[in-house]
């Protein structure tokens, strides 16, 4: 699979909270590989995430994910866990079921995405230290060990979008280093898209550069 073959289509997209538009007809496409997502404090980038990965509802507008050889998907068509299954989303808060180890998350996630990669899981988890924490729950982590689980999990999902929202934040030199590493691969290789919201860079300076989609207010 090459870049030319995952295209994530938004079209006027937009989205309101109560009491502010924060996306006013969002229209792109974007291309497997990753893009880096910028803009200033507010301007909505942690929400464009949370609508492509459907947990917030469009206001207007559409998103489609194309890829070759399967029917095009719709976020919010009539088969909501097709797009669940095709998108991983990791949001900047604490991990959800912080009652489970980091074992238990991970066994748990395999179980709701198809192609979901034991062995990376393995690999990811010896390259960020996880090894202590493995059976400990996520609650008692400290954020940014609870952060590098969820970073695990994105990395190992299979999925052909991945969404980060700020996946440096709170990380160690050495995460990031790894971190950025794994992304420059994944730019390489471009064998799935990535969408990540971050206030810096998320490649490494000597990397092929990221795409860039900036958001203006
Ligand atoms: N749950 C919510 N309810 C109401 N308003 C919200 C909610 N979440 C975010 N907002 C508002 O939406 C706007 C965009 O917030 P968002 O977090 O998407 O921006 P951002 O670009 O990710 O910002 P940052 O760079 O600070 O992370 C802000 O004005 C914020 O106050």
């Amino acid at each position: 699979m090459t870049a030319d073959h995952i295209t994530l289509q938004l079209d006027q997209l937009a989205f309101a909270w109560p009491d502010r538009v924060v996306l006013q007809r969002c229209t792109t496409a974007l291309k497997a590989g990753i893009t880096w997502l910028r803009g200033p404090n507010g301007v909505g980038k942690s929400t464009l995430l949370q609508l492509l990965a459907g947990a917030l509802r469009p206001l207007q507008g559409t998103a489609r994910l194309l890829r070759p050889g399967q029917p095009a998907l719709d976020l919010h068509a009539d088969n909501p866990l097709a797009w669940r299954h095709a998108v991983f989303w990791c949001g900047p808060g604490a991990v959800a079921y912080d009652h489970l180890s980091p074992l238990d998350f991970w066994s748990f996630l395999h179980g709701l995405y198809p192609d979901w990669q034991p062995l990376a899981v393995v690999r990811h988890a010896e390259a960020f230290g996880l090894g202590p924490h493995l059976d400990r729950p996520l609650a008692r982590l400290s954020t940014g060990t609870q952060r590098k689980v969820w970073l695990v999990a994105a990395l190992a999902a299979g999925t052909p979008v991945r969404l980060l929202d700020e996946p440096l934040n709170a990380l160690d030199d050495e995460a990031t280093a790894y971190l950025q590493d794994q992304l420059a691969q994944a730019q390489e290789e471009r064998s799935a898209l990535w969408l990540v919201a971050s206030h810096e860079a998320p490649l490494p300076a000597d990397s092929a550069p990221a795409q860039e989609w900036r958001l203006a207010p």
